[in-house]
């Protein structure tokens, strides 16, 4: 199981992707995601300087000895560009391993805890009105969960909310950071309207969800928590930045609307203060920030201890081969949540063939050894790499925001 070779391969078929692949003497391979959106040639050159070079020889059946060695190893720990790097190959190595074993990825980790992977969708829209059929149309798709986001009254551009109605939402979309506008004020006396009106409209069984996107100070985000209460909410994403854990005692002292957090995070470290004093309710790390399936398997275990839940991050700057490994992994987790699911463009999933399926609300894991995605590498060859950027946030004064 000697590694021969391992190479990278950028593509943008509509938005960019990085992935690696890891090769072995008999001829079995790899995949795994590296992208990390509006950074990703940061990680690209990780991996070809400092990583590639040194896997060449390994024996990639040593998994956990491969993880520690890039990441004790390196000695400068954890950090997005690091830990995508690191996620990446230990989700190629993953899926030989299992292409090895014959079996598909949730059975070497421990089989089925259940038939299907509950999703939840995007619902935006320009206004309320708008937002409430975007939930319609998802509910007649199958969907059981929906997150609602809705444009504000007095603000130009929100947060998750397509630039023109009907188009998909794409934060990456300008070369150089684009710039937005923020006004805490006037979404705080807005956006309960929005959850009134849909738990109005589709009743009370819908599950609904919400992403604040990291714009609230932990008092703000306390007085949000809890004037949703009556709708409900399945969760409350992001409501503050989470570099001070601390935060979310304050939030919940004062509020029952349960807490998602993770996206930005990439290890055990940055949730060990939230899970342990039973401050969040559902974790939201990528396997392909947080590690890969080595250290989110520790992550989710040590949640499960304090009845928190898994709700993995699923936009579209996730390359299926990140969405492949989650399905595997949701199917087996014990203490799985939900699965967020932003659908790829019809371009991207032909670029990486895979087996999993999308089927009234819920993701089927597939059958075939390994996690089950690949890559077309003559067509990601015709999708050249664009440069993109995630947007800036300002508040009307111009005080560079959180975005
Ligand atoms: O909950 C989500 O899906 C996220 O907040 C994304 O939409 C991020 O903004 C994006 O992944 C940044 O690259
Ligand atoms: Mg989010």
């Amino acid at each position: 199981m000697k590694i021969s070779d391992a190479y990278v391969i950028v593509t943008s078929p509509g938005r960019n992707f990085v992935t690696l692949k890891i090769v072995t003497e008999s001829g079995t391979y790899g995949i795994g995601d590296a992208t990390l959106n509006g950074r990703e040639m940061a990680v690209v050159a990780y991996l070809e300087e400092h990583v590639i070079p040194a896997l060449i020889g390994r024996d990639a059946s040593r998994i956990e000895d491969i993880w520690h060695y890039l990441y004790r190893g390196a000695y400068w720990r954890r950090g997005p560009v690091t830990m995508a790097a690191v996620s990446a190959v230990d989700l190629a190595l993953w899926d030989i391993k299992a292409k090895a074993a014959g079996m598909p990825l949730y059975q070497l980790l421990g089989g089925k805890s259940r038939e299907q992977v509950m999703t939840y969708a995007h619902c935006t829209g320009r206004d309320i009105e708008g937002c409430l059929a975007e939930v319609e149309k998802h509910v007649k798709l199958g969907y059981r969960a929906v997150r609602v986001q809705a444009g504000v009254p007095g603000i130009p551009t929100i947060y998750g909310v397509a630039k023109r109605e009907g188009e998909r939402y794409e934060p990456a979309d300008a070369e150089l950071p684009a710039e937005h506008v923020w006004s805490t004020e006037k979404y705080l006396n807005h956006v309960p309207k929005l959850f009134a009106a849909v738990r109005e409209r589709f009743g009370d069984e819908l599950h609904v969800l919400h992403d604040v996107h990291h714009r609230l100070t932990p008092i703000e985000a306390a007085r949000l928590g809890k004037a949703v209460e009556p709708y409900h909410l399945f969760w409350l994403e992001d409501c503050v930045p989470a570099e001070n854990q601390e935060s979310f005692r304050l939030i919940r002292q004062h509020t029952t609307t349960p807490l998602a957090v993770g996206e930005v995070f990439n290890s055990i470290h940055d949730y060990r203060e939230l899970i342990e004093n039973q401050w969040i309710d559902y974790i939201r790390t990528p396997l392909s920030h947080g590690g890969g399936i080595t250290h989110m398997r520790r992550i989710a275990d040590l949640a499960g201890l304090y009845h928190v839940r898994t709700g993995f991050h699923g936009p579209t700057d996730l390359s299926p081969v990140c969405l492949g490994a989650a399905v595997h992994f949701d199917t087996w987790v014990p203490n799985f949540g939900i699965q967020e699911h932003m659908p790829h463009t019809p371009e991207t999933d032909a670029v990486f063939p895979h087996d999993y399926r999308f089927e009234d609300g819920h993701f089927l894991v597939g059958e075939a050894p390994g996690h089950g995605v690949d890559i077309d590498e003559a067509m990601a060859k015709q999708h050249p790499y664009k440069r993109a950027s995630l947007p800036v946030n300002r508040l009307e004064d111009g005080t560079l925001w959180h975005w």
